[in-house]
């Protein structure tokens, strides 16, 4: 396997001197997906927001791309292809699809001149936000909005896309179509880190696992080593220490 693009290891983080989050490694591998699973409060978007850099890291390290990330301030870590899609779809309502996705490239550095090329990539990874460019975002479906929210963060060209809860608030139809684009995304390379409370729709499109408890991994394997959906949903809520 090539080497990973993130590797989180040892991490302790959290908010301000409470620490929330104990000792968590994982990879992240290019073309790959990595999801971060867990129940409620057990230290996900913690983690991801100490890789963009919004949460101190207290102990342990992030390496990304080859450097320490330690230090590094998060815009800078926009700049080196960090993109970083939040809980919740924040799509500016009532600017259309296009005014979204030129928004979204503009605040994360994009040149000017190159702002509608990399609007056109996006609508070829989503053709359903080419056809409603001109909507407001607030118009379209759930499912819609986060394929813009998620298009925001491509306009950069990321590295690793990190992806809080894509199928928050989805209905289960949805979600498949939702995680079908972002599996289709590792085509080019991309490397995802994916949070998911949807074990099997994470588990479907994820080639890796780590299962956080408690701000403490208690599960990391590949995919193709899961044999028992239902004890991976056990460990997932903290019902077991581990899969075997
Ligand atoms: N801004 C904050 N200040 C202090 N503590 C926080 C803050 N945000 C979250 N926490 C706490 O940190 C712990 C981990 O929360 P985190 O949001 O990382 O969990 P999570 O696994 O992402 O869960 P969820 O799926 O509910 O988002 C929880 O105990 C939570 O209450």
């Amino acid at each position: 396997m090539t080497a990973p693009l993130l590797s989180v290891d040892g991490l302790a983080t959290g908010y301000g001197d409470l620490r929330v989050v104990w000792n968590v490694s994982f990879q992240v591998w290019p073309g790959r997906i990595t999801a971060l699973l867990g129940r409620n409060g057990s230290g996900k978007t913690t983690s991801l927001r100490a890789v963009a850099g919004l949460n101190p890291v207290h102990a342990g390290s992030i390496d990304y791309d080859g450097r320490r990330l330690d230090g590094v301030a998060a815009h800078k870590r926009v700049r080196a292809g960090i993109s970083y899609v939040q809980e919740g779809k924040r799509v500016f309502r009532n600017q259309t699809v296009e005014e979204n996705l030129l928004l979204g490239g503009y605040s994360l550095g994009v040149r000017r001149s190159t702002l509608e090329a990399e609007c056109a990539r996006i609508y070829e990874l989503f053709p359903i936000l080419q056809e409603k460019r001109k909507h407001p975002a607030g118009s379209l479906s759930g499912g819609q909005q986060q394929m813009v929210a998620i298009g925001q963060a491509l306009m950069a060209k990321p590295k690793l896309l990190m992806l809080d809860e894509p199928s928050g608030g989805l209905a289960p139809a949805i979600v498949a179509e939702v995680m079908s684009r972002i599996a289709a995304l590792k085509e080019s390379g991309l490397a995802i880190l994916l949070v998911e409370q949807a074990v099997e729709a994470a588990v479907d499109v994820a080639d890796h696992v780590t299962v956080l408890d408690v701000g403490k991994v208690t599960l990391n394997l590949p995919v193709d080593q899961i044999d028992d959906m239902e004890r991976l949903k056990d460990v997932c809520m903290g019902r077991r220490t581990d899969a075997a």
